[in-house]
């Protein structure tokens, strides 16, 4: 099994973090590692997330990585802030071929054939369905998946709580993504609560 597909078979959920206070950043991962989320994806969409990514590694048993990585040279400020997986709302060569280069476990966005042929073309098998639910939804990601019967999906974007166990269900999906698990302003119990919730959904 290929690190990133451990990765996504880790959980059926990775949280899709947006942190803005670095103090928030061991507490939270704390609560979600003890309700049973141990990989994180912290977006780079706030100038503290790599102060976030270091925090959360010193969390015992958190598989921290970066999300919103769009470029090299984001890639490369992850990595360094000791990102363990790289997600990418979608594919471009360059972040694919650097990414591959640096080895990490690596999650692009797809929302085409296209997008998953161009991934292919670089070996990749291991995609982010983005957004998930404006791009067309589960009958969306049917069709698509169909002719590419050896690709495996991490959909995000738009899913809730509700709607994550029709997406469980379809077969090539190995996990979603979503932001539902951490609302702004909940507290850490509040947080290991719905961290429990989404760990226990059947897949
Ligand atoms: O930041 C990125 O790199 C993204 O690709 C976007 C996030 O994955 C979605 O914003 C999460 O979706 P929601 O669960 O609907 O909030």
């Amino acid at each position: 099994m290929s690190a990133i597909e451990k990765i996504m078979r880790t959980a059926p959920v990775i949280p899709v973090l947006v942190i803005d206070d670095v103090a928030d950043a061991r507490p939270i991962a704390q609560a979600l590692v003890a309700g049973g989320l141990k990989v994180l994806e912290v977006t780079l969409r706030t100038p503290a997330a790599l102060d976030v990514i270091r925090r959360m590694n010193l969390v015992p048993g958190a598989i921290v990585g970066a999300g919103t990585v769009t470029n090299k040279e984001e890639l490369e400020a992850a990595l360094s802030a000791g990102a363990e997986f790289i997600v990418s709302p979608g594919l471009t060569e360059p972040l694919g071929r650097a990414a591959i280069r640096a080895g990490v476990p690596f999650l692009p966005g797809i929302a085409n054939a296209g997008d998953i042929m161009r991934g292919m073309d670089m070996g990749l098998h291991h995609f982010k369905f983005f957004p998930a639910t404006a791009a067309g939804g589960i009958p969306a990601l049917k069709a698509l998946a169909a002719p590419f019967h050896q690709c495996k999906f991490c959909p995000t974007g738009g899913i809730t709580e509700a709607t994550a166990p029709d997406w469980l269900a379809v077969d090539p999906v190995l996990c979603v993504g979503g932001s539902w698990v951490v609302p702004k302003g909940a507290s850490p119990a509040e947080i290991e609560v719905l961290a429990r919730q989404a760990a226990d959904l059947p897949r």
